[in-house]
């Protein structure tokens, strides 16, 4: 088949190249044009901007956005519209909110171009291990890529069957999943990336605990000194909380015992707060979710005004000093 693709960063490029091995056609467009160039030098049809890109493909044709959630996927969706025709598919591959794209699938079905919602997981590894895909939109246009699909997503490689599945849609077998119609996609990623930063921060402070086993202000009979990366990695043999999670942060400690190399300053982009602000909407107690979140906005603050105010509180009632 062939798939325009819109967006040539780490995810984008790696799509592209994926598709590529497996046969498929990929016409490239990013506003970056070394980016363009460096693609076509690996087999994929340059595309000038969204207008060739479109002009190049034939009808019935899928475009796959993959750019930041937000403006620019915004801009490049409205842009597609105009230039797609009916029967065509318009894709967000991107980490959208699930929300905008129920109102995009509204506008352009107006036009009688389909769209999808495809969380995809996978990363930077996704090019080797291929990508888990959350599909959202109408059945028929999910059917017709389904080439596409099932050559993005890893495949039922050597993972074993669950059992007493029979009958259920063998293309979740395969890493690929329509999760339902426009914005649940988009919502199924939205809550795998919830859960992604709770276990996230459930190994970070466990490893917190056991760095500091060997505290001063400990006994020190009671002190112990771990060796963390020898920790990690014996828990990736047969442990209960054996993960690829647990297999990144091994591999981390193994190269970096102190992980000097990272300040902590950890980031977002916007999932684990969708997540937070849908458990509000629906009063579903998230609690592990929320506290992983929070403790993300935590680490970009080195002393926060909340602990002044705290301080100040102790020294009113209790005539309580901040340690010097
Ligand atoms: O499933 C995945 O492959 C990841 O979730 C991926 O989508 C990405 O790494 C996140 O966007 C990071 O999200 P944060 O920036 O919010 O940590």
């Amino acid at each position: 088949m062939e798939l325009g693709l819109v967006g040539l960063g780490r995810m984008g490029a790696n799509i592209a190249r994926r598709l590529m091995r497996a046969g498929h056609r990929v016409v490239a467009f990013d506003r970056d044009p070394k980016a363009v160039q460096a693609l076509a030098a690996e087999g994929a049809a340059p595309a000038a901007d969204l207008a060739d890109l479109v002009r190049r493909l034939a009808a019935p044709r899928a475009v796959w956005v993959m750019l930041p959630a937000g403006e620019a996927t915004e801009q490049a969706i409205a842009a597609l519209g105009g230039l797609l025709a009916p029967g065509d598919v318009a894709i967000d591959g991107g980490n959208g909110f699930w929300k905008d794209d129920i109102r995009r699938a509204r506008a352009l079905r107006a036009k009688g171009v389909d769209y999808l919602d495809i969380g995809t997981s996978g990363g930077v590894w996704g090019l080797a291990r291929g990508y888990c895909l959350m599909i959202g939109g109408p059945e028929a246009a999910v059917r017709r890529l389904d080439p596409i699909f099932a050559a993005l997503a890893p495949g039922p490689g050597d993972i074993p069957r669950t059992p007493h599945r029979e009958g259920r849609d063998p293309r979740v077998e395969r890493g690929y999943l329509h999760a339902g119609p426009n914005g649940a996609g988009h919502f199924v990623k939205m809550i795998h990336n919830g859960i992604e930063y709770g276990m996230m921060q459930a190994i970070a402070e466990g490893f917190d605990l056991l760095r500091h086993a060997g505290s001063p202000e400990l006994p020190e009979e009671e002190r112990l000194a771990l060796d963390l990366a020898d920790i990690a990695e014996v828990w990736r043999r047969g442990s209960v909380v054996t993960s690829w999670l647990l297999d990144l942060t091994a591999a981390a400690l193994a190269e970096d015992p102190a992980l000097e190399g990272f300040s902590g300053h950890v980031g977002d982009s916007g999932e684990g707060r969708w997540t937070v602000q849908q458990a509000v909407e629906t009063a579903v107690p998230a609690p592990a979710l929320t506290a992983a979140l929070y403790a993300r906005f935590r680490s970009r603050r080195e002393r926060s005004f909340a602990d002044q105010v705290l301080s100040a509180m102790r020294k009113g009632f209790g005539g309580h000093q901040e340690p010097r």
